[in-house]
């Protein structure tokens, strides 16, 4: 409950008030019947506990109904009093200070002479009115002086709050001035300066991502996008809004933190000494810093990942993100929405807080197509226009959100081929394929099997704890006679199969996998039997690649091949 005796000045003014008019003397007690107000003898008197001979008072406040005393001393209500013989009031008057249910204290009247109680009697109901409207501004600035000491606590506590939040949190003044701005706020917005009672301008973009309206914030030069909400503090003399924020870049950040499974590999992580690994890691380190297309080609598990991750952590751009889209894990429905994102109530069905698409997560990094030849046709053209523009808009927004991307793609499909059944844009093809990174199938490169072969022991015997002795020459035959369709990947499988069944320490023919134990000579031939046009297409590809698209690279790759220029034209047509 208020204790008046904290607005004790105020009490104190009403009290001489009261006494001047009515010509009587005044007092005024709290709820703990304390003396906190008082005119003439009273006035000697303040702070003085009257609990044990204010019997009126005591009356007062239990009823919360007002006394009125004819008799002092030989009332009936004077009973307990000790003084009650002593008695030198002739009339009295106690007028609960009331504030809504809760009494707060009593305002007494008390008459020193007959003359003034006859006086007072004859008028008494103009008395009791004053004095009850006395009581009322006593109890209505209890309340405002209750209500500010509240609200500057909360506001004490709201600014605590804030200023350890690790959202950004600016509140707003009414007049539309930033009143308090968190050190997050400031680190996010990039602001040293103080910049209390600095002009605040608050444009919501129209996106609504991640649950949360985007905003660009605007305080003087600074100018940040951010997502956040604006909260309204209705009727409040001071303050118009508090705004809460993240960071565009720290949401970013989250999302890919939590969505990003990459595994990173530097060059020197490739595992392989043939002249085929060997020169894909020289080619690797040339490409990385420059900022053209890469288009990686090869079998599945031959590394295409692997060599873009290695690009990646070899360029410059190695400290920003690497997202990765396997363009044929996701359900075409969703494909463009995972690219490009999109904003609250783009389309039914959509998640309705928004989200963020990859190209704009990968924003100043590297963006990773994975298998592209699994592309929707239909979309193959918005990626070229992404690629072209070097911009991008989330679904249903109008906003365009520059782009400064690497860009790498790859796949295991001939595209080409597919340029020729209508599947693959001819455009986007040669947008992509600006510098083509070819991965030679693992069959083809036998040193690194062995390599492989050896690094996956290793790793995998200290994984599972064991012991490594040996594995013996024959078994090592038959890994390097298998064809390895499934190329690096299928290797490391069977590699921590053989770890998996290994007994003391050795790896021999009952470690194998049924497959690869089977897989006499005569399967591996009829495995690795191709026709003949395969292999060809094969060659002029790899020359192709080697050499180069251009018109010299052609002529040398045709003499590489042992034909005629006209026949690699006509062969490539075909
Ligand atoms: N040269 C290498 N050195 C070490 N590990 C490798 C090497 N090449 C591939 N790997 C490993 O083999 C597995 C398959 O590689 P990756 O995913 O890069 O192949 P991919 O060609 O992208 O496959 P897919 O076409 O199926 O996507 C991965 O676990 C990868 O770490």
């Amino acid at each position: 409950m208020y204790d008046i005796s904290n607005i004790s000045q105020i009490v104190q003014k009403y009290a001489q008030i009261t006494a001047s008019i009515a010509g009587v003397d005044v007092e005024v007690v709290n709820y703990k019947l304390i003396r906190v107000a008082g005119t003439g003898i009273f006035n000697e008197l303040l702070n003085e506990d009257v609990s044990e001979n204010s019997h009126i008072y005591k009356n007062a406040i239990l009823s919360g109904e007002r006394q009125i005393v004819y008799e002092p001393g030989k009332d009936e209500r004077c009973r307990n009093c000790k003084e009650k013989e002593f008695c030198q009031e002739k009339f009295e008057i106690s007028m609960p200070i009331k504030l809504n249910e809760e009494i707060l204290g009593v305002i007494g009247m008390a008459c020193p002479s007959e003359e003034a109680k006859e006086y007072i009697i004859k008028n008494l109901d103009n008395y009791l009115l004053f004095l009850e409207q006395i009581a009322d501004f006593i109890a209505t600035r209890a309340y405002e002086e209750q209500e500010s000491l509240f609200r500057s606590a909360m506001y004490d506590t709201l600014k605590t709050v804030i200023k350890n939040m690790d959202e950004g949190a600016i509140i707003i003044d009414n007049d539309g001035l930033v009143d308090t701005i968190n050190p997050s706020a400031k680190k996010q917005l990039g602001i040293t300066r103080i910049i209390n009672k600095e002009k605040i301008d608050i444009l919501p973009t129209g996106d609504t991502v991640e649950n949360s309206m985007e905003y660009v914030v605007r305080i003087g030069e600074n100018e940040n996008k951010v997502i956040g909400d604006i909260i309204d503090i209705p009727n409040n003399p001071m303050y118009r809004q508090v705004m809460l924020f993240r960071d565009i870049n720290k949401v970013h950040t989250n999302i890919y933190e939590m969505t990003s499974t990459i595994n990173i590999m530097g060059t020197d992580k490739i595992i392989g000494s043939s002249p085929q690994t060997k020169a894909l890691k020289e080619e690797i380190k040339k490409v990385s810093n420059s900022i053209s297309t890469i288009l990686i080609t090869g079998e599945s598990g031959s590394g295409k990942e692997v060599v873009a991750t290695a690009i990646w952590q070899n360029s410059d751009r190695r400290n920003k993100r690497f997202v990765a889209i396997n363009c044929a894990a996701i359900p075409e429905p969703l494909l463009e929405s995972e690219l490009f994102g999109y904003v609250k109530g783009a389309f039914t069905g959509a998640d309705p807080r928004g989200k963020i698409g990859k190209f704009e997560l990968a924003n100043n990094g590297v963006i990773f197509l994975d298998e592209i030849g699994d592309m929707p046709i239909y979309l193959q053209s918005k990626i070229l226009r992404v690629i072209q523009d070097k911009k991008v808009t989330r679904i249903g927004s109008n906003q365009v959100i520059p782009l400064d991307l690497r860009i790498i793609a790859a796949t295991n499909k001939d595209l080409r081929k597919m340029i020729n059944e209508n599947k693959f844009r001819e455009d986007l093809y040669y947008r992509l394929n600006v510098i083509p990174i070819h991965i030679v199938p693992l069959r083809e490169r036998k040193e690194d099997i062995l390599d492989l072969l050896y690094y996956f022991i290793d790793y995998y015997r200290k994984l599972f704890g064991k012991k490594f002795i040996k594995i013996d020459e024959k078994t090592v035959q038959k890994l390097l006679e298998y064809p390895w369709y499934g190329n690096v990947r299928e290797l490391e499988n069977t590699v921590e199969f053989m770890v998996n069944m290994m007994e003391d320490g050795v790896i021999n023919e009952s470690s194998l996998p049924l497959n690869i134990r089977n897989n006499d000579e005569k399967n591996i031939y009829k495995d690795s039997i191709r026709p003949l046009k395969d292999i060809e297409s094969d060659e002029i590809k790899k020359a192709i690649n080697f050499y180069g698209d251009s018109t010299e690279g052609k002529l040398k790759a045709a003499k590489a091949l042992g034909i005629g220029i006209a026949t690699l034209y006509r062969k490539l047509n075909q």
